[in-house]
C-alpha cells in the first residue's frame, strides 16, 4: 500500500531524512519509533504531501502523494483544529472535502462519534474542548472518509485512558478492515496492544524493522528471585525459564517470590541505544 524508498530531506544543515525506507501493507499497523528528531514527522509530512523530499520515492497504492490525497488520513502531532468550529462542523468539512455527501456522510459521522466517544460533544466548539477531546476530534477528522492509509503522529500524546483506549480501538478496527496504518508513539505498550509491526528510526533512517517477536528474539529478559530474608537475586538472561530452574536448584534458602520478565519493547529500544536526544 505504502512504499517509501530512500527518502532524503534536508533543512539547511539539518539532515532530517537520510535514506528513509519503509513499506506498509494493507491491514498492517506499523509502530514507528525513534527519539525526538529521528525524522518520523518529516516522513509523515512527505507521505501526506505537505513537504517535498529532496530525494527518494513515495508510492501510495501506486500513486505519488500529490495524486493520493483522498486515500490518506492524517492526524498531525500538533492539534490543528478550527477553534470556533464545532466537532460536527469539522467532521462535515473533512467528509465533504473527501467527497462524502448526505446519508454516507451522516453514517460515517455517526459511526466515528460512537467509537471515538464524541457523540455528546458534536455541538461543542473545538477551541473549548479538553486536550483529549481535541485529540479525538482530530483523529475523527482524519478517519471520516475511510482512508486506505492512516498516518497518526503521536495520536495519544497527553491523552487520558479513555482517549487512549478509544484511539486504539478505532485503529484496530480500521486495520481489521484493511487500512494500512503508520502509528508513531513513545508509548511502547500501545504497540503491543495494537499487535503492530515495528520500525525504529534513527538519524533519518530506519535501523530496525519487523515483527515484534522477531526483533525481541535474543534480547535478554530478567529473572528475579526473593529469598526469605528479603534478599533479592536478579539475573539478566536470554533464556529466563532455564535460568530460573538453575537458580532455584542452587539457592539453599526458602524462596518467597519469583518474577520472570521476558524481553520487552523497552529492552529493544534500549538495545538500539535510542535515547531521547532532545
Ligand atoms: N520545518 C523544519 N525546518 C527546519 N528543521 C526541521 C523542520 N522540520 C523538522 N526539522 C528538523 O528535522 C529533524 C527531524 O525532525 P522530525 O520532526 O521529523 O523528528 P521526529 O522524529 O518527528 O521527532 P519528535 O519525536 O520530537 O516528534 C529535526 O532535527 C528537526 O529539528
Amino acid at each position: 500500500m505504502l512504499v517509501a524508498t530512500d527518502l532524503v530531506k534536508r533543512y539547511g544543515t539539518v539532515q532530517a531524512l537520510d535514506g528513509f525506507t519503509l513499506s506498509v501493507a494493507p491491514g498492517e499497523i506499523v509502530g514507528l519509533l525513534g527519539h525526538n528528531g529521528a525524522g518520523k514527522t518529516t516522513f509523515v509530512e512527505i507521505v501526506s504531501n505537505l513537504v517535498r523530499p529532496d530525494g527518494g520515492r513515495v508510492s501510495i497504492d501506486g500513486k505519488p502523494p500529490s495524486a493520493a490525497r483522498g486515500e490518506v488520513g492524517v492526524a498531525p502531532q500538533h492539534i490543528a483544529l478550527y477553534p470556533s468550529a464545532t466537532v460536527r462542523e469539522h467532521l462535515e468539512l473533512y467528509g465533504r472535502l473527501a467527497g462524502l455527501r448526505r446519508a454516507a456522510l451522516r453514517a460515517a459521522m455517526e459511526e466515528l462519534s460512537v467509537v471515538l466517544r464524541l457523540t455528546e460533544l458534536l455541538d461543542r466548539r473545538a477551541g473549548k474542548l479538553s486536550g483529549g477531546q481535541q485529540r479525538r476530534t482530530q483523529a475523527a477528522s482524519a478517519l471520516v472518509h475511510r482512508p486506505a492509509l492512516l498516518l497518526l503522529d503521536e495520536p495519544t500524546a497527553g491523552a487520558d485512558l479513555e482517549t487512549r483506549q478509544a484511539m486504539l480501538d478505532v485503529v484496530k478496527q480500521r486495520a481489521g478492515e484493511g487500512a494500512a496504518v503508520v502509528y508513531t508513539t513513545h508509548y511502547l505498550p500501545e504497540l503491543t496492544e495494537l499487535q503492530a509491526t515495528i520500525a525504529v528510526a534513527r538519524d533519518g533512517r530506519i535501523i530496525a524493522r519487523g515483527a515484534c517477536d522477531d526483533l525481541l528474539q535474543g534480547l535478554p529478559g530478567e529473572v528475579r528471585v526473593t529469598l526469605d530474608d528479603q534478599e533479592e537475586i536478579a539475573l539478566s538472561t536470554s533464556d529466563p525459564a532455564t535460568t530460573l530452574i538453575d537458580l532455584l536448584r542452587r539457592v539453599d534458602r526458602p524462596v518467597t517470590a519469583v518474577d520472570v520478565r521476558n524481553p520487552s519493547l523497552d529492552d529493544l529500544y534500549r538495545s538500539l541505544a535510542v535515547h531521547d536526544a532532545s
